[in-house]
């Protein structure tokens, strides 16, 4: 066959797929009032079971893995056009008009924030460019800021979530899995580490080294080129910076920020040491309500994915369906169950938008477990 003659008979195809894709979905809305006025669940794994076998067999060898695909894909959408035609529970859309309707128009110019470590810490410096006038209570330990904020004693927490060159803060999303505090704000800040010292130590002095765990894991070309420096791991990059101008000893040192050696009156033994220039960290804001400022363009959101084959692709093809850019996928592991995770997604997406809203309500309607964690800007 031609080109021509190949693209006609495609057209022709297409069209009749088509006629008979819309046909199939609207049939399936007449199976979900049934479904509903006999008190069914919307999914029917032995049904879906016996589709896939048959459709199977039909087809040749080679085009088996694509025909089941095909199948598993329409009766996903099905399923997914049944769930938006029943009444649910408007519960989460209903809070997130709320939301849109009574946040201020503008993001605080000051407040009382939390953030983990002491002066001159990435989250405070983060917590300065978030906030003009913020009054910080710093915290201990970054489950500290979510107690704080969850006590009412302050009413933002700013913490770092992910670094572009060392990747997750995990005791964060974990944190997030057991709070689930909505995110209003968030701050990419370009992280540039140094080696501070106290005035007048000489390089070659230094025989131990205090960062946080991240700055280390950052650094890592740096300190592997000096293997004799002993590396210990403390709760902040600003404690060590601290640490060391109170410290009686002249050959310690601390991977910390620039901010730091002027705060704690220390010397740059060296500068930019991170593995890579581009070393950025996105913090995020949390609040206890849920709080979402206009221009708004990303949502976060938590989900459990059952055990079957394709259900990450499921949700995935779901945003996909609604041309929604995927910014970050992570998971962690769910306590006390076996290899069992907690996915956490950022997306380009807005609230704003209805077919958002009809995604976010469907999840929310399970019956995998879901929480939507805000809606907000990313700076
Ligand atoms: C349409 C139905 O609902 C769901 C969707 C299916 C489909 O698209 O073929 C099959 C089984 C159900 O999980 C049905 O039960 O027939």
């Amino acid at each position: 066959m031609e080109l021509k003659d190949c693209r006609r008979r495609i057209d022709e195809i297409n069209s009749e797929m088509e006629r008979l894709f819309l046909e199939r979905m609207e049939i399936s809305l007449d199976v979900a009032a049934y479904k509903q006025e006999h008190h069914l669940p919307t999914f029917d794994p032995a049904r879906e079971r016996e589709i896939l076998r048959r459709a199977r067999e039909k087809a040749p060898a080679g085009l088996a893995p694509y025909v089941s695909h095909l199948f598993q894909q329409l009766m996903e959408m099905g399923r997914s056009y049944q769930n938006r035609s029943v009444p649910c529970e408007e519960t989460l859309t209903g809070q997130i008009r709320a939301a849109l309707e009574n946040t201020p128009k503008l993001f605080p110019t000051d407040a009382v924030v939390a953030c983990q470590g002491v002066e001159g810490a990435y989250s405070q410096i983060a917590v300065n460019r978030l906030f003009q006038y913020p009054e910080v209570v710093y915290c201990p330990r970054f489950e500290d800021v979510f107690r704080a904020v969850g006590a009412g004693k302050c009413r933002y927490g700013v913490l770092p979530i992910e670094n572009s060159s060392y990747g997750s803060v995990n005791e964060v999303y974990d944190l997030m899995k057991q709070y689930r505090f909505p995110i209003v704000r968030g701050l990419k800040l370009r992280i540039s580490h140094n080696l501070l010292a106290k005035r007048g130590t000489a390089p070659g002095d230094i025989r131990e080294i205090y960062s946080h765990g991240q700055a280390i894991g950052q650094c890592r070309a740096f300190l592997a080129a000096h293997p004799e420096i002993k590396v210990t791991p403390c709760a902040n990059t600003a404690v060590a910076a601290k640490m060391v101008s109170e410290s009686e000893r002249r050959d310690v040192a601390a991977i910390s920020s620039r901010e730091c050696a002027s705060l704690y009156r220390l010397d740059i033994l060296s500068d930019a040491i991170s593995d890579s220039d581009h070393n950025y960290t996105r913090f995020i804001c949390i609040s206890k309500e849920m709080e979402i400022y206009p221009g708004a363009s990303r949502i976060s959101m938590m989900a459990e994915m059952p055990h079957r084959p394709g259900s990450l692709n499921a949700l995935l093809s779901k945003f996909a369906m609604l041309g929604l850019n995927l910014t970050k996928i992570e998971s962690r592991p769910i306590l006390g169950r076996e290899f069992e995770f907690k996915f956490y997604f950022d997306l380009e997406a807005s609230v704003y938008s209805e077919e958002v809203l009809a995604l976010l309500s469907e999840l929310a309607a399970g019956p995998e477990p879901f929480e939507f964690l805000g809606s907000y800007t990313e700076l």
